[in-house]
């Protein structure tokens, strides 16, 4: 009760800082420490360079600040992310292709690596990369009526090992290895099931109250004992992802300029315009 009071003054009177990039926004309330970073780039949030040079630089920024945790949503209505900007891969070339991975790579580490609480207000749809920034979260509250997962295996690519960590945190192995080799988009209600989310609420309002009272409940824990405690369990995912991370660059761009993935991802491209026209 007392943080939603708090989060209702943070709407009005208590004081906040604010800072923003071309396509994220972060609002600080003095009064929780809470940093509340909204990723905003309309129609869906899909994640090119730019997207997540802001999302990095805004990560970072928030724990250079010494905020009391984070809490990542989207300004858009019913889209939290829909993962990577297919645009931005089709056509493109080699080094735009590298470039972008290694993007999506530091905007993962920031998020996954951060020594803050770290929560996910899901307030639309979380596809591929938007699940990816969901699960390097540590808790999870989804509005009813959406979908999340790593589909990459039903569009016939295949997720490294560092993008399924998140799901190997959080889902029993064999559920994970179901769900991703399936390319499993789950439902809301789905996901509560199997674990992928922690709550479903019913307004992005609750949401984020909900993501505040996890943040809040490490309030009488001392932060670097808490920060320290979480890269343990995140330790081995961490170094191995920094073992391939140059090989991983390279692999994707063989693998995304083949042109049978290019012809899948024009094929995709395609039926999306003619849904969103529908
Ligand atoms: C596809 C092959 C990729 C091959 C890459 C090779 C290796 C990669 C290794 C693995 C990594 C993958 C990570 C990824 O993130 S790949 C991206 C996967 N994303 C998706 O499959 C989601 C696609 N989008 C949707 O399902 C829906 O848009 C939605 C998120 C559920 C939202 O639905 P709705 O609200 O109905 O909005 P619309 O569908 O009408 O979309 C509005 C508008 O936005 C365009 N758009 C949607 N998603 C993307 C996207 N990811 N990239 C670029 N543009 C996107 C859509 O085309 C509409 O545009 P127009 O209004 O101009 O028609």
């Amino acid at each position: 009760m007392m943080h939603l009071n708090l989060l209702r003054l943070g709407a009005c009177r208590v004081p906040s800082r604010l800072m923003s990039t071309k396509s994220t926004s972060v609002e600080i309330n003095d009064k929780t420490g809470v940093a509340i970073l909204s990723m905003c780039r309309p129609p869906v949030n899909s994640q090119n360079v730019q997207f997540l040079r802001d999302l990095k630089s805004s990560i970072y920024e928030i724990e250079n600040n010494k905020s009391r945790g984070l809490i990542l949503t989207s300004a858009n209505s019913n889209v939290f992310s829909a993962g990577l900007d297919i645009l931005e891969m089709y056509n493109a070339d080699k080094e735009q292709l590298g470039t972008l991975w290694t993007e999506l790579q530091n905007v993962w580490i920031a998020l996954y690596g951060s020594g803050l609480p770290t929560a996910a207000a899901i307030n639309g749809h979380a596809p591929a990369g938007g699940c990816l920034l969901a699960t390097a979260c540590e808790y999870r509250a989804m509005l009813p009526n959406c979908v999340i997962g790593l589909n990459e295996t039903q569009l016939g690519i295949i997720a490294p090992k560092w993008l399924m960590s998140g799901y190997q945190n959080i889902l029993p192995q064999r559920l994970a290895e179901r769900a991703l080799t399936q390319g499993r988009l789950f439902t809301t209600e789905e996901a509560l099931k199997a674990g992928l989310i922690d709550e479903i609420v019913n307004s992005k309002e609750e949401a984020l109250e909900k993501c505040l009272n996890f943040i809040g409940t490490f309030a009488k824990v001392n932060p670097l004992a808490r920060s320290l405690t979480k890269l343990q369990f995140r330790a081995a995912n961490i170094k191995e992802f920094e073992k391939i991370r140059q090989k991983d660059v390279e692999d994707f761009v063989s693998l995304a300029s083949r042109p049978e993935v290019q012809k899948v991802m024009g094929d995709y491209l395609e039926n999306l315009k003619k849904k969103s026209k529908k």
